[in-house]
């Protein structure tokens, strides 16, 4: 298989959900078959927490030694720790709350109630990753990186027309004035997200059609921040039939 993006199209929003799940516990297999640790960064949104909600449904997962996955997000709100809009927490409440993970395995962004301010948040995020960092880059090699993607072509927290896509001396960037509530977020950079081995996209619903058919056409990555996202192996679009609309059939494989 080629490191050209693909798309992979599901019927609907539960297949696309619990087939991503599916994959998504095989590929940990085999990662951990050949690595002694994998490091998965997690997406929030709809999709992000179905799919982990999937994996929590699945038999299959008892079979993953989840002591050896670190856990990290692409981004987060600026909220209090706990918040129901926090990412980390609805990644908590759909799965990992389930799995044995010692803390030390589970990297969330800093909260608003932390004592920190905003900056500070982003520079100790941009701390802990290079706690992890190889190969002299001052993050981990991520081995799957899930992103969603906004009706606007955004990813994370990098929102077309905005500064922080095209931040590439940062690996973490504070976020204001977001489009998309609450305005103020922590973000991984566009770098840090491209140098992970995998990067799988989940997106369902026909408000998505435009942005992804765009992104595949050629859009720049400034009006369609998803279009500057490839991962160093695979970059996967795992997306309903509804977001698919847009998308040239010569791209598409069908998963059913
Ligand atoms: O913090 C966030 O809001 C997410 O990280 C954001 O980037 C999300 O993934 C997209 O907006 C898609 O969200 P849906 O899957 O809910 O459409």
């Amino acid at each position: 298989m080629t490191n050209e993006r693909r798309v992979l199209v599901h019927p609907d929003k539960a297949s696309l959900a619990s087939s991503v799940a599916a994959r998504f516990i095989t590929k940990m297999l085999d990662i951990l078959d050949a690595q002694a640790v994998a490091h998965v960064v997690l997406t929030g949104g709809s999709m992000g927490s179905a799919m982990l909600e999937a994996v929590a449904a699945s038999p299959a997962r008892t079979s993953i030694d989840w002591s050896r996955v670190h856990f990290w997000w692409g981004d987060e709100r600026w909220v209090p720790a706990g918040d129901g809009e926090r990412n980390d927490r609805q990644a908590q409440e759909a799965l990992l709350d389930d799995l044995d993970l010692p803390a030390e395995n589970v990297h969330p962004f800093p909260a608003s109630d932390s004592g920190l301010s905003l900056d500070e948040a982003a520079a100790s995020a941009a701390a802990e990753l290079s706690t992890h960092g190889v190969d002299g880059l001052p993050h981990p090699i991520f081995d799957i990186t899930f992103l969603g993607v906004g009706p606007d072509g955004h990813i994370a927290s990098l929102f077309p027309h905005r500064s922080g896509i095209r931040v590439t001396d940062r690996t973490v960037i504070a976020v204001r004035n977001s489009p998309k509530p609450p305005p103020e977020r922590l973000s991984l950079t566009r770098p840090v997200i491209n140098s992970s081995q995998r990067v799988w996209l989940v997106l369902a619903g026909a408000d998505k059609a435009s942005a992804l058919g765009l992104a595949l056409a050629g859009a720049s990555r400034d009006e369609v921040p998803v279009a500057g996202i490839k991962g160093r192996r695979r970059t996967v679009f795992f997306v309903d039939a509804d977001a698919a609309a847009e998308v040239p059939e010569a791209l598409i494989s069908r998963d059913y």
